[in-house]
């Protein structure tokens, strides 16, 4: 045997060890949603665009969905306006809305196209206004019990997945920011990106819901200790959901809703690992947070 080929056996080796992954999750669609706070760097950005571009080759059909909280602020502060959140979402003035929108569409979105589109022809960015992708209504959190007017911030009423179905079985990628169209006033509403992540996810069917952060997974006890919650059931989960805070609610919220409207599982991962998603699709070493539907009751 040649040491050209001796040498390269463990590299065969890692490859066979992803083929049942391969088996399992061919056809299926996956939902990633990647966070403002995990998109600081050059380098994990680029291994984001390598792993999606890698997930659509080995035939899943992955959808981005991304965020740009920071971004949004860092635009916001440049025009000299404030950021103000409530109940975890962004207060949204009608300047604000333009603003959001020119960050998230323009910028972040055609950035994200840019990276994967390295690899081919192979991202489309849309806009949940797109097609009737995602279709809202204001969103008045409850406070203390009394709604709160947060401006033009939306609560998904209607989705239409034919847009991104198309892309899809045209063999695209979707890369969508989550803006939604108005069902009322012909205007759009700022939608939070892990709510958007997960009622795509739901609507779509997908296998599994991906959300990329700047943690390593739901903290059990946050801030006091960093112990990962690895594993719980949508009943664990909907019993926490009170005691989580800000940053971590829309997106445990979106994954309880997912998991109880098919979505097999929803996954908190840390966006800071890099090639974090082919870790977690194609070997045995989940990381991060992972909620499942709850078991069906055992029938006598
Ligand atoms: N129980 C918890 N476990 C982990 N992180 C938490 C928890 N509660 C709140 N957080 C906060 O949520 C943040 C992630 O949410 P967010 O800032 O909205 O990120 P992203 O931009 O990825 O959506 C974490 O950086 C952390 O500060
Ligand atoms: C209503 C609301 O809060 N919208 C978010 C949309 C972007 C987002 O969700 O970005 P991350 O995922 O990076 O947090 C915002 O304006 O910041």
């Amino acid at each position: 045997m040649s040491t050209r080929k001796h040498t390269a056996l463990p590299k065969a080796q890692i490859l066979i060890e992803a083929l049942p992954w391969l088996t399992r999750h061919r056809g299926r669609t996956v939902v990633i949603k990647f966070g403002g706070n995990a998109m600081v760097d050059e380098d994990l950005k680029a291994a984001f665009a390598q792993d999606v571009v890698f997930l659509h080759h080995a035939g899943l059909r992955p959808v981005v969905v991304h965020g740009g909280g920071p971004q949004i602020s860092a635009a916001l502060d440049r025009h000299g306006l404030v950021s103000e959140f409530k109940a975890g979402l962004r207060v949204t003035t009608p300047e604000a809305m333009d603003v959001v929108r020119m960050v998230l569409a323009g910028q972040v979105q055609r950035e994200l196209v840019g990276l994967l589109n390295q690899h081919g022809p192979l991202a489309v960015g849309i806009t949940g206004e797109d097609a009737h992708t995602l279709t809202a209504t204001r969103h008045q959190p409850l406070i203390d019990g009394e709604p709160v007017d947060i401006g033009r911030v939306g609560e998904i009423t209607a989705l239409d997945t034919g847009a991104i179905e198309a892309l899809l079985a045209d063999g695209r990628i979707p890369v969508v920011s989550s803006i939604a169209r108005s069902e009322d006033d012909g205007h759009v509403y700022n939608v939070n990106a892990d709510t958007a992540a997960a009622a795509l996810a739901a609507a779509l069917g997908a296998e599994t819901l991906m959300v990329l952060t700047d943690v390593e997974g739901l903290y059990e006890d946050w801030p006091n200790s960093d112990e990962v919650i690895s594993r719980l059931t949508a009943t664990e989960l909907e019993k926490l959901l009170p005691e989580l805070s800000s940053g971590m609610v829309p997106k445990m919220e979106g994954c309880l809703h997912a998991v109880r409207n098919g979505v097999r599982t929803a996954r908190v991962i840390d966006g800071r690992v890099q090639h974090s998603i082919l870790l977690e699709i194609f070997t045995d070493e989940g990381i991060g947070t992972m909620v499942v539907p709850d078991e069906p009751e055992a029938h006598a």
